[in-house]
C-alpha cells in the first residue's frame, strides 16, 4: 500500500455548535479561521478549536502536518495570519503577551541548563518570570514532582524521565493556565511516560489547561479530546471514542499468524485500507464489509478464524493517511 503522498480528504464533521460563541467563559481556547504561511507553505489552514477549561487536548498527525506550528499559534509564540477568537480569555491576535504570560511550554528538547542543577534550573526560570516569593515557588514545585533529594543534580546528568519531570516542573512553576506539550514524552520509560501523565491529570483536575502534540496512540487515548491534522487542516476533532465512530470504519481480525505474503495479498484486495500483523494477529481495515469479507476468502486464511471487532484508534489514524481517496469517507 502506498502511503507516501498524503492528500486533504474532506472534513469529518467536527465538535462545534452554538458553544462557540467566543465569549464562553467554559472554554480556555476558541479561535476560528486560525492560518499561517511560512513562504509558500501554507501550514495550517482555516483550523477552528475550542477546548473547556482543564481539559486536556491531544494533537496527533503526521511529521510536519502543522500540529507544533498550531500549538505556537495558540499560545503567541507565532503570529497567525488570520483568525480571530479567544484564549485563556484574550484577544489572540492583540494579547499575545498576555497570553504568553499566562502559558507554560514544554518540548521535545526539554530546554535545560545542563550545567545547572535542578534547583538552578527552577530559581533561573523563577527570575525569568519575575515570580514573588520564588524560593517558597521553587521548594513547593520541587516537592510536587518529587525532585527535592536530587535537586543538587546537574540537570545534564539526568535519565530522560527525570529531565522529563524538571522539564514539566520549569514549564508549570509560574502557575500557568494553559499548558503546551510538545510530544513531551519522546524518549522516556513507560513508567515515567505514566506517572507524567498521572502528573498532567491531576494538572487539568485543578484546572490547568493542556495541549499535548503527540506520536503516541496510548497517549491520545489519555486525553480528553483529540484533534486529527492532516495537512494544516483538522479534519477530525472529538474523543477518541467519537473519532472512531465517524470515520465509520470496520475492522476484522484474526488469530493467526500473517505471513508477509499472506499480508501482502491482503493489502492488494479491493476495498482494505490497511492490512498488518499485530504479534499473532492480522487485522484489516476497509470502508466496505462486504469488500473486506471478500479480501478474507481471497487471502487464502481460514474464514473461521475471521472476527469484526472494534476499530482501533491506530487503525482510524492510518486510515487518515491513506491515499486510497475512493474509499474515504463514503456512506
Ligand atoms: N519557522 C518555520 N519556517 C519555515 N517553515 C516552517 C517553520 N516552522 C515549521 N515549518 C514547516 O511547517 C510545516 C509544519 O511544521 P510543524 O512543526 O508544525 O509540524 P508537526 O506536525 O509539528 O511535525 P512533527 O510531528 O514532525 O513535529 C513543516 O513543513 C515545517 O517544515
Amino acid at each position: 500500500m502506498n502511503t507516501n503522498s498524503k492528500p486533504n480528504p474532506s472534513p469529518l464533521p467536527t465538535k462545534q455548535n452554538a458553544e462557540q460563541n467566543p465569549e464562553n467563559t467554559n472554554y480556555a481556547i476558541n479561535v476560528h479561521n486560525l492560518n499561517k504561511s511560512f513562504g509558500t507553505k501554507h501550514v495550517v489552514q482555516n483550523v477552528s478549536i475550542e477546548v473547556k477549561k482543564g481539559h486536556i487536548t491531544g494533537f496527533l498527525g503526521p511529521n510536519g502536518s502543522g500540529k507544533t506550528t498550531t500549538l505556537r499559534l495558540l499560545c503567541g509564540l507565532l503570529t497567525a495570519d488570520s483568525g480571530e477568537g479567544k484564549v485563556l480569555g484574550l484577544n489572540f491576535r492583540k494579547d499575545r503577551e498576555q497570553i504568553k504570560r499566562q502559558t507554560g511550554y514544554m518540548t521535545q528538547k526539554f530546554s535545560l541548563y545542563d550545567d545547572l542543577s535542578i534547583e538552578e534550573n527552577l530559581v533561573f526560570m523563577a527570575r525569568i518570570h519575575e515570580l514573588p516569593n520564588y524560593k517558597d515557588k521553587v521548594n513547593i514545585t520541587l516537592n510536587r514532582l518529587k525532585l527535592y533529594d536530587r535537586r543538587k543534580q546537574l540537570a545534564g546528568t539526568l535519565s530522560g524521565g527525570w529531565k522529563q519531570r524538571l522539564a514539566l516542573a520549569t514549564a508549570t512553576l509560574h502557575n500557568p493556565k494553559l499548558l503546551l506539550l510538545d510530544e513531551p514524552t519522546a524518549g522516556v520509560d513507560p513508567k515515567a511516560r505514566r506517572d507524567f501523565w498521572d502528573e498532567i491529570h491531576d494538572l487539568a483536575t485543578g484546572g490547568l489547561t493542556v495541549l499535548v502534540s503527540t506520536h503516541y496512540m496510548d497517549e491520545a487515548e489519555r486525553c480528553h479530546d483529540i484533534g486529527y491534522i492532516l495537512n494544516g487542516s483538522l479534519i477530525a476533532r472529538g474523543s477518541s471514542e467519537e473519532i472512531i465512530k465517524q470515520s465509520k470504519l470496520i475492522t476484522f481480525e484474526a488469530e493467526c499468524e500473517g505471513s508477509g505474503e499472506t499480508i501482502k495479498t491482503l493489502q492488494q484486495q479491493d476495498g482494505v485500507i490497511s492490512a498488518s500483523a499485530f504479534g499473532k494477529r492480522l487485522h484489516i481495515s476497509g470502508l466496505d464489509r462486504d469488500k473486506l469479507l471478500k479480501a478474507i476468502s481471497n487471502s487464502h486464511t481460514d474464514k473461521n478464524r475471521w472476527s469484526e471487532v472494534e476499530s482501533s484508534l491506530e487503525d482510524v489514524f492510518i486510515y487518515f493517511m491513506t491515499d486510497k481517496k475512493d474509499h474515504r469517507y463514503s456512506e
